[in-house]
């Protein structure tokens, strides 16, 4: 692959509507069958339409279990396997629908004013607890009944958490709480309240508790603390399970005896993801740590542009393993590790990255969605030690095999930094590479910075391979997935500490003879349209570049980006007026006079994670100084444009992309 293109055509901006997306694998209860998600892009609708399927683990033919000219997901089987729950938006708001597994109507279950975002099925399959953000208050009062005044446009605001990107206008003072009902139907019932979000309700195996994620310190209104509670299922008073000032806590899962419980994270939240997560165990007496000697992050860091995400849990098998995802090098792995301490182990492995994982209740099957380089996505079937996987499905099979994809080869290169790290990354040839001739080169870099590159198909990457460009890119230092001491390493010196590691990916493959070094571009998103700009800023070596969803300005990103106060103070080593000189030594737009690079600037109207005055102050200061500069705004788009916008706006994106490229490369 990459050295010819055979009978296969070009990859193409548009191909983003042939590919079918599968996420959310969930394994029956008696391990026979797994349901999913699947989601295509409708470009008549120019919108997402996904849909509940269930495929035999023995093999066979998926069968489309929901058509509805919506967005069906979340597929979770009642406990006795006869039904399946699931999230649909089809009567505009998110609620929950059941059908049965013989078929039929799905009919639906809850009506909650402000819709359903997760919901968990008790152990005995009567009820479903729901999160909501609706109020007792809405259920008598409900949507169309006439206001008594008049609403006035003006808004006020209170609170340091006014938006949240991917939310339209400004944040409510609603707040997200547990509530029951009926699997059947019927009224539902408030479990958890007060000025707290509470999330990720799962039932004890007794069904008479619901353990859940909250911050109920005394200041959560300015820290990123994450806590696990649990709160009897009739309501009353939550206990705390793992909690303070102190905890970094998600995704909990009961011990099959209901005498335990277990979460992933770590005890710095002010650190976020710039620090190794680990799986530990709450029990009553002190909370242990099942991972310590891991030396990789718990979860999923992974970073493309085509994956529909699903956001698993930890399982608890009744032999006692807990399994967790690990990003590890590149790739998102399944292992183990026994509950009563022990050597963590790998279980599902390979150069790829697993996206999403379910166990059987029995604990001898995994169901599994994962994906690599040349292929998004499918779902696959395998015993709990890791034995016997099988393929389900072959979603992209057959638009896969007519175009011509570029296969990546890694590399680890020292870095040019003093202690000559050793830096892993990925380089891909063009499509019709033919030896010995000189091509253009693209650096791509990712975002976070605490993300990591994955084994994983990227469209964009592919894209540019196939109209002929060398694409390079890399986990440098400030990635996760090598260890905290290598992701923590950029910590109050974003682009000091890892454009060297940048600088030596590219100056590797240059000497591998096939790279035109007068032909260099370079782009990425976030932290990467940070970098971006800090490249430029610090070199005249590009020839062009594409700043995407950028910072620019560190100052104005702490006030004003919905993460920029948390974020930036731990990031930059202090609040603005404490540590003024990072601020400024550390925003591209302080060198913005030795930017000579043509810049395309890319970016969304609704970015509330880097508002779009980050890519606003950098056009007018590169138009001021006279510089070969254009901006491109994307209307009604959030800082997730290249991964869930519009899909016709994702096609210009790349479009635009790929023009820049074509006319100074
Ligand atoms: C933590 C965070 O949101 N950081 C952003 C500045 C960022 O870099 N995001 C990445 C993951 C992106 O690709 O959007």
């Amino acid at each position: 692959m990459g050295a010819s293109t055979g009978a296969k055509r070009r990859l193409t901006p548009e191909d983003i509507y042939n590919i079918t997306l599968v996420s959310d694998a969930q394994i029956s209860p008696d391990g026979r069958h797994v349901a999913y998600t699947q989601t295509i892009l409708d470009k008549e609708k120019n919108d997402y339409r996904s849909s509940i399927f269930v495929v035999p683990v023995d093999g066979g033919t998926p069968r489309r279990f929901t058509s509805a000219d919506a967005r069906d997901s979340f597929p979770r089987w009642s406990p006795d396997g006869s039904r399946i729950a699931f999230l649909s938006n089809r009567t505009g708001k998110s609620q929950v629908w059941m059908i049965s597994v013989d078929g039929g109507e799905a009919t639906q279950v809850t009506d909650l004013p402000e819709g359903v975002t997760y919901f968990a099925w008790s152990p005995d399959g009567s009820t479903l607890a729901l999160v909501s953000k609706t109020e007792a208050a809405q259920l008598e009062k409900r949507e169309g009944d006439e206001e008594d005044e008049e609403k006035s446009d003006v808004v006020r605001i209170t609170r340091i958490r006014f938006r949240a990107d991917g939310v339209s206008g400004f944040l409510d003072d609603k707040r997200s709480h547990i509530w029951c009902i009926p699997a059947a139907g019927g009224d539902p019932w408030q479990v958890t309240s007060g000025d707290f979000d509470d999330a990720w309700p799962v039932w004890s195996p007794g069904g008479h508790e619901i353990a859940f994620v909250s911050n109920r310190t005394e200041d959560r209104e300015y820290n990123t603390v994450s806590e696990i509670w649990a709160v009897p299922a009739r309501g009353g008073e939550a206990r705390p399970i793992a909690t303070g000032d102190d905890a970094y806590f998600g995704r909990p899962v009961w011990s099959v005896d209901g005498a335990a419980i277990a979460f992933a994270g770590h005890r710095q939240p002010e650190a976020g993801g710039a620090i190794d997560s680990h799986v530990w165990v709450a029990d009553g007496g002190a909370t242990r740590c099942l991972t310590e000697g891991l030396g990789r992050t718990v979860g999923d860091a992974g970073i493309n542009d085509t994956f529909a995400s699903a956001n698993p849990g930890l399982a608890w098998t009744p032999d006692g393993w807990i399994y967790f995802q690990v990003s590890d090098s590149g790739n998102t792995h399944v292992y183990r590790v026994p509950a009563g301490g022990g050597d963590p182990s790998l279980v599902v492995g390979g150069q790829r990255r697993v996206l999403d994982f379910s166990l059987s209740p029995d604990g001898s099957r995994i169901a599994f969605v994962a994906g690599d380089p040349l292929n998004p996505c499918d779902v696959y079937v395998c015993r709990a030690d890791g034995s016997d996987e099988r393929r389900l499905t072959a979603v992209n099979e057959e638009f896969f095999s007519s175009v011509a994809l570029s296969q990546p080869e890694e590399f680890r290169v020292p870095s040019h930094a003093d202690d000559r790290a050793e830096i892993h990354g990925w380089v891909m040839k063009p499509i019709g590479f033919e030896p010995g001739r000189k091509y253009p080169l693209v650096l791509e870099i990712h975002g976070g910075p605490h993300g990591m590159y994955a084994n994983h198909y990227f469209h964009e990457f592919q894209l540019l391979a196939a109209q002929g460009y060398v694409v390079v890119y890399t986990n440098p230092r400030g990635s996760q997935g090598y260890g905290t001491e290598y992701a923590s390493y950029t910590r109050a010196a974003w682009g000091e500490k890892d454009m060297p590691d940048l600088m030596a990916a590219v100056d590797y493959v240059i000497e591998q003879g096939y790279v035109d070094p007068n032909r260099l571009g370079v782009t990425g998103g976030s932290y990467g349209g940070y970098m971006t700009n800090w490249v430029i800023g610090h070199t005249d070596r590009f020839n062009a570049a594409v700043t995407q969803r950028c910072v620019s300005d560190l100052y104005s990103f702490f006030g004003t980006s919905d993460i920029g106060f948390n974020f930036g103070a731990y990031e930059w080593g202090g609040v603005p007026w404490e540590v003024r000189e990072n601020y400024v030594r550390l925003s591209p737009i302080t060198y913005v006079e030795n930017m000579k690079t043509p810049l395309l600037i890319i970016h969304s109207e609704e970015d509330y994670r880097c508002p779009i005055a980050q890519a606003e102050q950098l056009f007018i200061s590169l138009k001021i100084l006279g510089r070969e500069v254009e901006f491109v705004r994307f209307p009604n788009e959030n800082h997730n444009l290249s991964r869930s916008g519009k899909p016709k706006h994702r096609v210009e994106r790349l479009q635009f992309i790929l023009g820049w490229f074509q006319r100074y490369l």
